[in-house]
């Protein structure tokens, strides 16, 4: 760009008539001019005009100059004339001739002017654009050294990744150490990845560092094929095309940069026509579409799965069956993975689906992991921790106590009176609570636990589960009543356990009261008492009196002392659940009697197939308690659900191993259920014909208590006959819900609710579904009920009632119907269609149906006594005169159970 201020500033100012004032004429006649560029550069140039000369032989003989005439204004330049273009330095010498140039006309200086100012515009486009392209390869060059250094950074962050990865699985063994190292690894490949990240950005800058002027933008109010260079004004001046592809190619950045130094921040990123239009725009890759096409390369290069290097092969553990979820978990795959996996093989299966391991087995190998197949007790080895305790850590225990005896001889009394004596209770205050144990602390300082569960049943109860949680059995037999049916039941139970029996023969304050005669009876069923020479201790008490209670204690701690208890206190804990119950404001709540080791808060726990963590404790006074160790009765909350009573429970080392052992019980129990509907093994398919045509009542018992629970379902299996039967599909405490009736509808179960109910949902389900719920909140209600039932499924008692006799008189043969014999009613009535028997000679010699009964030609419904009428038989015309009809009926009478 050519200004007159530039020519002004110039060393030597040129024949400017009149200085600092604009005059370009002047400027151009003085040959010499001053350029500026956009790059900030400048320089002058100066014009001189050559003329050739010509040599001719003169007339003399001598060579001579020949001048020619000055060249018209009007006319165009001599092609002889040539332009030469030089750098300023150069050009010392003064434009000549001068007197040349004050011959031009004005045309032809314009002319000239003109052609010089294409000609130096050419020359410094065409050094623009050389210089413009070095610029790009520079650019090039460093955008290649940028991502260069990304990839290289990306690749450490990858393999940093994998690193990682791999530790992670390695950490199952050896945690913390590797996963530091992970993490550093981690930490270098974030740091690699910054500084790659502010190379780019610095190299990113780099343009802008360029000469402010290199940027400077073409006037804004050009259209967007408005010549970006020197070379293109020309061209476009000449009339020719600008070609946008021919320039050289500058980063986005680059194109942002400019946009912005133009000002118009604003509509960065804006559509607008003249870019919607423009060539240019169209042309251009962004920056993220050139990362895309770097990465989609790389992943072609690597055979096109991305995730195919960063995949960490894991050694699945392989039940004998497991769910496709959690097959799919196992091997972090997704379930989706797992079900092609296994439609390959032909397997068609849904997500919660189980599949056998064999068949688990060839999709984790097509899935490119390593298994280990385990069996179903594996899932528990190792559950109970160490087996046998040292001896040398095991420590005396307070003994575990089960009262039993017959109704009414005292047992809660007695239990109350133990109670009663309790130091700590009155001292440390509290209200005592049912939670089905509790610990007594005695004034000698001794510790005694005693089992608060009604009767026997519940002890037989948890010795059907395997839990053998008695160490001593005290049989209560009432001084007055002696050994009754229970006491034997109890006695029976106790023997089995081989648990030992210390008798308290109570109420000993009564007038009535004969220990001897208790002593005596003993003796029928096995058990000699000390005095007369055997090994089971006697007491005597009176609950009521409260005396004989030192006795029975020191009795108690004797027969603790002959067995030896001990527990290891230092280990996780072992316990056995006593009691449970659904707690509306608590959840699953459940007395657990600790056998070893110590409970503590937090501990993690599986009880049957419930499992959960020790959320709070407390004792039969309702006091939180840290820690409980051997023999000490609690109350655990932060149960997932209700266990059983007689469940074992156990502290295990984590979540995951609880849940795991949980859920291999809860399916166990799944089969075990299946198999006794049947489904199971041939024997049991093979028992269930024998049983004949045993009928079944399928019932769902709920419940407010595990006690109330056992006691309908013991009362209702006692109901039991060779003929029918009540099948208990399900038993539970807590309120009904859907997945109750669900089971109902499926088995046409009606569901017995024993203080509780059933929740809205379950309600509209029964209410749609069909499904009989029975509320109930005395048990006798529900044996009633269902006694009731099972007596309307019995076959019904067929009795048969005599009508009358007939006597034969006369036999007629009628073509169509047959033989009729024409009768006289002797003895009460005869009714149509009902049975008959013909008698000859009192001997029964057919016994069928009557066809038809007449009278006088006419159909009728019966006949009396002294009447006449025709008879004729279903399929039988044997018949005499004389022969004699027994007519009777059978009625159907409904049975009831005793
Ligand atoms: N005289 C006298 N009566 C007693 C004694 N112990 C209990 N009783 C009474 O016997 C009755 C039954 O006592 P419980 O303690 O309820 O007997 P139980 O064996 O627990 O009865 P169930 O819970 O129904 O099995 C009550 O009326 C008591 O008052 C005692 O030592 N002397």
């Amino acid at each position: 760009m050519t200004s007159s201020k530039d020519t002004k500033q110039s060393k030597k100012p040129l024949t400017l008539s009149r200085p600092n004032s604009l005059e370009l004429k002047k400027t151009v006649e003085t040959g010499q001019v001053k350029q500026s560029f956009s790059h900030g550069r400048s320089k002058s140039v100066t014009v001189e005009v050559k003329r050739s000369r010509t040599f001719e032989r003169g007339e003399s003989g001598r060579m001579a100059e020949v001048t020619t005439p000055e060249p018209q204004l009007t006319e165009a330049p001599k092609p002889k004339e040539a332009v030469v273009v030089k750098k300023a330095p150069a050009a010392k010498k003064p434009i000549k001739p001068k007197a040349t140039q004050d011959n031009l006309t004005n045309a032809e200086k314009a002319k000239r002017m003109q052609v010089l100012t294409a000609a130096r515009q050419a020359e410094e486009g065409k050094r623009q654009a050389a210089e413009e392209e070095k610029l790009r390869l520079e650019e090039e060059n460093k955008r290649k050294a940028v991502i260069q250094a990304e990839e290289n950074a990306r690749l450490k962050a990858d393999e940093a990744e994998r690193l990682k990865q791999e530790t992670e699985a390695a950490r199952v063994e050896n945690a913390k150490s590797s996963m530091e190292k992970a993490e550093d690894e981690a930490k270098v490949a974030a740091r690699a990845t910054t500084e790659a990240r502010k190379k780019r950005e610095a190299a990113e800058r780099a343009p802008d560092r360029r000469p402010a002027r290199q940027e400077k933008p073409k006037p804004k109010k050009k259209p967007a094929a408005a010549p970006t260079s020197v070379g293109d004004a020309i061209a476009q001046e000449l009339g020719g095309r600008v070609k946008q592809g021919n320039k050289p190619s500058f980063t986005p950045k680059q194109a942002t940069d400019k946009k912005e130094s133009t000002g118009d921040r604003r509509n960065k990123g804006k559509l607008t026509i003249s870019s919607a239009t423009s060539d240019n725009d169209g042309r251009q890759r962004s920056l993220a579409s050139v990362k895309r096409r770097r990465q989609k390369k790389l992943q072609q290069e690597r055979g096109g799965n991305r995730a195919a290097p960063m995949k960490v092969l894991r050694e699945v553990i392989l039940p004998e069956t497991i769910t496709v979820q959690e097959l799919g978990n196992r091997m972090a795959e997704r379930a989706t993975d797992v079900i092609k996996e296994l439609m390959k093989l032909g397997v068609m299966a849904t997500i919660n689906q189980t599949i056998d391991a064999d068949t688990a087995e060839l999709v984790i190998q097509e899935l490119g992991h390593t298994y280990k197949r385990v069996t179903d007790a594996d899932v528990e080895q190792g559950i109970l921790g160490v087996e046998v305790d040292d001896e040398g850590d095991l420590a005396t225990r307070s003994p575990v106590v089960t009262i039993m005896g017959h109704v009414d001889h005292g047992k809660t009394s007695l239990l109350d009176a133990i109670r009663s004596a309790d130091v700590v209770r009155g001292e440390a205050g509290g209200i005592t609570q049912h939670i089905g144990a509790y610990q007594v602390n005695l004034k000698s300082g001794n510790k005694i636990t005693f089992l608060d569960t009604p009767g026997h049943a519940a002890f037989t109860e948890m010795r059907l589960r395997g839990a053998t949680v008695t160490d001593i059995v005290v049989l209560v037999v009432a001084a007055d009543d002696g050994i009754m049916e229970q006491t034997i039941e109890a006695i029976n139970h106790a023997k089995a356990s081989g648990v030992p029996i210390i008798v308290a023969i109570n109420k000993m304050d009564k007038p009535g009261a004969n220990s001897d005669r208790v002593k005596q009876e003993l003796l029928q069923h096995e058990l000699v008492v000390e005095d007369m020479g055997g090994d089971v201790q006697t007491v005597e008490v009176s609950a009521k009196a409260q005396t004989g209670l030192d006795k029975l204690e020191e009795a108690i701690m004797l027969q603790a002392e002959l067995l030896e208890l001990k527990a290891n206190s230092d280990r996780d804990a072992i316990g056995t659940v006593i009691e449970s119950k659904l707690d509306k404001g608590r959840g699953s709540v459940a007395t657990v009697l600790v056998q070893k080791g110590t409970l503590v808060v937090g501990d993690i726990f599986v009880t049957g197939s419930e499992w959960g963590r020790v959320r709070a404790m407390t004792n039969e006074r309702g006091q939180q308690i840290t820690e409980a160790g051997p023999a000490l009765p609690v109350e655990v909350l932060g149960l997932n659900g209700t266990p059983n009573a007689g469940d074992d429970f156990i502290v295990v080392e984590n979540d995951a191993k609880a849940r795991e052992i949980a859920e291999y019980r809860e399916q166990k129990k799944k089969d075990l259920a299946a198999a006794a509907e049947g489904r199971g093994s041939l024997e049991q398919m093979l028992a269930k014909l024998k049983e004949g045509q045993a009928e079944e009542l399928p019932v769902i018992i709920k419940a407010d208590v595990h006690g109330s629970m056992e006691a309908i379902a013991t009362s209702l299996q006692k109901m039991n006959t060779d003929e029918v039967k009540v099948n208990i599909l399900h038993t539970g405490v807590g309120a009904i819900n859907e997945s109750d009736i669900t089971l109902a509808q499926s088995t046409g179960a009606f569901v017995i609710a024993f203080n509780v109910r059933a929740n809205p949902q379950a309600r509209e389900m029964s209410r749609r579904e069909n499904v009989d719920i029975r509320y109930y909140s005395i048990i006798y209600n529900v044996v009633d009920d269902v006694k009731a039932a099972l007596s309307g499924m019995l076959e019904p008692e067929q009795r048969e009632k005599f009508l009358g006799y007939a006597e034969m008189r006369e036999i007629f043969n009628i073509t169509k119907t047959g033989k009729i014999a024409g009768c006289m009613i002797t003895e009460g009535i005869v009714q149509r269609g009902s049975k008959v028997r013909l008698l000859r000679d009192n001997v029964v010699i057919h016994d069928g149906t009557l066809k038809t009964l007449r009278r006088f030609k006419e159909e009728v419904k019966e006949v009396k006594e002294g009447y006449e009428c025709g008879m004729a038989f279903e399929n039988y015309f044997d018949i005499q005169v004389g022969d004699q009809v027994e007519c009777y009926i059978i009625e159907e009478i409904a049975r009831k159970l005793d």
